[in-house]
């Protein structure tokens, strides 16, 4: 068992919490300052504290709190060369956490499917054997250069809030066209599941697949074409585009730090 803790359980930090619990793998100390968020997660804790002293006992301790209290955070934690340190927090470079800590750092990119096991991490820094092991824990992850962090923010961080839109709007259209709300969201959503697992274990590319959808003089082909010839691609750009310019404005936050 990996000693971990998360220091920060709202949205982002509780969904790891649980990921890391279910995985087995794992003895996870949840630290917040808001009791509220400490109870949410009790039952896929080891332990839950409002003490930071008790977080940092972990072999692996996460960072998981909003990017302008990550300073106050680093300043009360002490820890040691034997532990790694995982920070979360858009926008917050590598070397600044450093600058406050004895331990390993590792900051990645999560996402709220951390929770599902689900996760798909943007992850820089020396990843240890372990910290790989915990990655593959939680779902999968791509090994990028900091440099590369804002637009993984976007992609991978933001994203799921992205599809989440998509199949909103997939849902809607199926309770215009008649479907009730549960079934229509039921349809919506495990069509993005099954999608995105087809093109992640199929070797056919985007384009080769809706090609396979699209029966000859079928029903797909005409949506296809609404969509060719709208903008739904550059929306899609733009939004991915504004994240990543946000979590570029997050990072001169700390240029002078
Ligand atoms: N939400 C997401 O999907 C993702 C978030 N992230 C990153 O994760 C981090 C957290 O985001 P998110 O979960 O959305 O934010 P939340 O506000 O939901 O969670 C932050 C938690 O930290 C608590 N907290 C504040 N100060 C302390 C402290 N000193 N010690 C312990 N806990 C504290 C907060 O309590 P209180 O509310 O009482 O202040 C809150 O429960 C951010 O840095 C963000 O960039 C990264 C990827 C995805
Ligand atoms: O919106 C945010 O700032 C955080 C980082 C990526 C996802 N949520």
């Amino acid at each position: 068992m990996v000693r971990t803790s998360v220091i920060g359980c709202g949205n982002m930090g509780s969904a790891l919490v649980t990921g890391l619990w279910k995985s087995g793998n794992h003895t996870v100390i949840a630290c917040d300052l808001d009791s509220e968020a400490l109870a949410a997660v009790a039952d896929y804790s080891t332990e839950t504290t409002e003490d930071i002293s008790r977080a940092a006992e972990a072999d692996v301790v996460f960072v998981a709190v909003k990017p302008d209290i990550v300073e106050a955070v680093l300043d009360e934690l002490e820890l040691s060369a034997d532990q790694t340190l995982v920070s979360i927090a858009a926008g917050v470079p590598t070397e600044f956490v450093e600058a406050y800590t004895d331990a390993d750092v590792v900051r990645i990119m999560p996402n709220l499917a951390a929770e599902t096991r689900d996760m798909a991490a943007a992850a820089t820094g020396d990843l240890s054997p372990a910290i790989r092991e915990l990655l593959d824990d939680v779902g999968e992850f791509a090994e990028i250069q900091e440099a590369q962090m804002d637009i993984a923010t976007a992609v991978n961080g933001s994203g799921p809030a992205f599809v989440f839109y998509l199949i909103d709007a997939m849902t809607q259209a199926g309770v215009a066209g008649g479907l009730d709300h549960e079934e229509a969201e039921t349809l919506a959503a495990q069509t993005f599941k099954g999608a995105a697992e087809t093109i992640l274990r199929d070797d056919r590319s985007a384009e080769e697949l809706i090609d396979a959808v699209c029966s000859p003089n079928g029903t797909t082909i005409e949506g296809m074409e609404v969509l060719w010839d709208s903008d739904a691609d550059e929306a899609v750009a733009d939004a991915v585009a504004a994240a990543e310019r946000r979590s570029k404005e997050l990072a001169a936050d700390f240029d002078d730090a």
